[in-house]
């Protein structure tokens, strides 16, 4: 299970162990880390190009203390200031001691350090380029380009053709920034991430559906301060294998005055130079969308397409709920530390985190139980997953009742059907007007002409999709004493009241459109505030919500642990798969799982389902319903192989 705890909860658990342990230590931590992270990302270190975005709070300590490691291993670092004043005041010196320079964010002039921070040579570190694009959000994991292969291109008094920010980005991100003849073209795009194999799963530190990490991101206990090393030398020396990036006219070395003559300030010519920008503007203090000083700072690296690591958290973006209250900053990687932060996992956050490498600093032993939000991974779905003994038989599998479609949509019926087929009930009871559309496609179907209530025995209900204006059926599946999940039309039909008087588990599957409908919002506003409108209709209705999208949350109404499934893909958005989930859902809530763990088993299942009947090509819902069983068997084998382990009494 990966989990994710608020910021108030992190501060108290940071308290606690801060005094437990020497003054620093923790900080220390979280720098090794997130320095060993830039450093994978670099390939080499030696001769890269790094700046540092700081902050006045301990997220710029974190940079700078970061970029002291980076510099002592031989890297250019320039600290570009957003506050000097409040500058976390060790951080700097160390960052000073390791040969580390640093500018003021927006000043003109001050910067004949950061001219020399600048001119080591035209040559970029190819090693950056390469690996930067294979942590691109594009999940390219695979496209590390040939780094290093080209030297000849990268060499100090060769400048290559001049390029434009954006394409140096580019050919960053590409991968191919190496290959002489390929600079200055736009990158290729990464490859699109691999479905969500198990060992992506546990192992990558990502559910699926994330962008595949070019860095290992298993957490791992950042070392102690590392032994020192010889000081950077003043100008970091050109990488003589790198060959990447070429000369913008920014690039071009030169000092303040040739630099401010063509209109670009010191800050802008470090971060266009730059083989990697570490953002430590601001991380769990930050309030708000980002101030003026750095949003603009956010908007030059978006455009200037340099890779950027954000420290802890992409700057702009809340940490507790997901939402980007203004400009934030876009991250390749984010390297966070002690536990993943909600905003982590929900969008729209969730896309300006790129991949998430989780730093352990030794928090988990102070952190409570129950966190704010979980994500299941393969080993938990499938210890969830009902599976059939001896015992079994269809009845005591569950019989999941449909009672969905109309004449005008008889095919939603169907792709209910077909999801609640492959979701582990023993038998599915259909009951609407599209009796026939269905048993002709699934002749196992128990297909009733009578009304819900005299259908017969159901373990539970899925009501309304395609259901049109039904209300009646609506209201006599929410009369009944066993779980119900309402969908589409349903949750429009159903009354507050007959919700909230329900004393089984009632499960509500709404889009973002459907939610704002039954909350009274906007679209954007549900679609900006996942978290807190899932809470809230769950709390309203009495019922726990499943809010699709392209990170579904899944609420009780209790406040307990929210559940975040990230499996899908946006391929998923084809008419009908949200029907494919009802039913699955449905059979699940049927074989007797409870709403929580039906709808976000549900939402992991049809998630990589997705990815399986997609497979980077388009898909209809009914692809997806029959990828179900690849899904649970692709979950299964995981815990096929733990439970072997666990036999043999293999740990770890
Ligand atoms: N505690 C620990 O043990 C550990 C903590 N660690 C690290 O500390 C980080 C938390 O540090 P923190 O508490 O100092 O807050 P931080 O994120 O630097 O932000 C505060 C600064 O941001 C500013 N600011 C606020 N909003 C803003 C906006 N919208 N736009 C622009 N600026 C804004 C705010 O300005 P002010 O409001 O004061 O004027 C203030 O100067 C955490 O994320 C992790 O990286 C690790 O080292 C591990 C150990
Ligand atoms: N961008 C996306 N990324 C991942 N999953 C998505 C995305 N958009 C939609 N989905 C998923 O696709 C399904 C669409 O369901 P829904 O909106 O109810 O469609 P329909 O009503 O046509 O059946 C949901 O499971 C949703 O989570
Ligand atoms: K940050």
């Amino acid at each position: 299970m990966r989990t994710a705890y608020g910021v108030e909860t992190v501060r108290a658990a940071e308290r606690e162990l801060m005094a437990r342990l020497p003054e620093g230590a923790l900080m220390q931590r979280a720098a090794a880390g997130l320095a060993a992270a830039c450093a994978d990302l670099l390939g080499k270190v030696y001769g890269s190009r790094v700046v540092l975005l700081v902050g006045s709070g301990d997220n710029g300590g974190d940079a700078l203390y970061a970029g002291a490691r980076l510099a002592r291993r031989g890297a250019g670092v320039t600290a570009v200031l957003l506050a000097p004043e409040r500058v976390h005041a060790g951080g700097l010196a160390a960052l000073r001691r390791a040969g580390g320079r640093t500018l003021e964010a927006g000043s003109a002039g001050s910067a004949g350090s950061a001219g020399s921070a600048g001119s080591a040579g035209s040559a970029g570190s190819a090693g950056s380029a390469g690996s930067a694009g294979s942590a691109g959000s594009a999940g390219s994991a695979g496209s590390a380009g040939p780094a290093g292969s080209a030297g000849s291109a990268g060499q100090p008094g060769q400048p290559g053709q001049p390029e434009q920010p954006g394409q140096l980005r580019q050919a960053a991100q590409s991968g191919q920034a190496g290959q002489p003849g390929e600079l200055g073209k736009p990158g290729q795009p990464g490859q699109p991430g691999q479905p969500g194999q198990p060992g992506q799963l546990d192992q990558a530190g990502q559910a699926a559906g994330q962008p595949a990490p070019a860095a290992p991101t298993e957490a791992s206990t950042a070392p102690a301060e590392a032994p020192a090393e010889p000081a950077a030398p003043a100008e970091a020396p050109a990488n003589p294998s790198a060959p990447a990036k070429q000369s913008t006219p920014a690039a071009t070395p030169r000092h303040d005055s040739a630099a401010t003559a063509a209109g670009i300030t010191p800050t802008e010519e470090a971060i266009l130079r730059a083989d990697l920008v570490i953002d430590g503007i601001v991380g769990i203090g930050g309030k708000g969308g980002l101030r003026p000083g750095a949003a603009e700072l956010a908007g030059l690296l978006a455009e200037s397409r340099v890779p950027v690591v954000a420290v802890d958290l992409p700057s702009g973006v809340d940490a507790d709920s997901g939402e980007v209250p203004g400009v934030a900053v876009r991250a390749d990687l984010t390297v966070t530390f002690g536990t993943h932060k909600p905003g982590l996992l929900i969008d729209p956050a969730r896309e300006y985190a790129g991949s998430v490498r989780l730093v352990d600093i030794g928090l988990g032993v102070v952190l409570p139980d129950e966190p704010e939000l979980e994500a299941l991974q393969h080993a938990d779905v499938a210890r969830l997953l009902p599976m059939p003994g001896a015992e079994s038989d269809k009845y005591r599998r569950g019989v999941v009742g449909i009672a969905a479609g109309s004449a005008r949509y008889p095919g939603a019926a169907v792709l209910a059907v077909s999801g609640a087929l492959r979701g582990g009930a023993g038998a599915v009871r259909y009951v609407g007007p599209a009796g026939g559309a269905v048993i002709s496609r699934f002749p196992e179907t128990l297909v009733s002409d009578q009304g819900p209530a005299k259908a017969g025995r159901v373990q539970a209900w899925v009501v309304g999709p395609g259901a049109g204006d039904d209300a009646g059926t609506v209201a006599e599946v929410l009369e009944a004493d066993v779980p119900v999940l309402i969908d589409a039309d349903g949750l429009r039909l159903a009354e507050r009241d007959a919700v909230r008087r329900r004393d089984a588990p009632t499960l509500m599957t709404p889009h973002a459109g459907e939610a704002a409908a039954l909350l009274g919002v906007s679209r954007e506003e549900v679609e900006g505030a996942r978290l807190k409108w899932a809470r809230e209709l769950a709390s309203r209705y009495r019922a726990t919500v499943l809010l699709k999208g392209s990170t579904t949350l899944v609420a009780d109404p209790g406040g307990t642990a929210v559940r975040v499934n990230a499996t899908g893909t946006p391929w998923l958005a084809t008419a009908g798969s949200g029907d494919v989930l009802s039913g699955l859902t449905g059979s699940l809530l049927a074989a007797g799982l409870s709403a929580l763990d039906a709808g976000s088993v549900g939402a992991y299942l049809h998630g990589l389902a997705g990815r399986f009947a997609a497979d980077g090509a388009p898909a209809g819902a009914h692809d997806v319903a029959d990828a179900i069983p690849g899904a649970w068997r692709d979950v299964r084998d995981v815990r096929d192989v733990r439970d072997l382990r666990d036999a043999r009494g293999v740990r770890g």
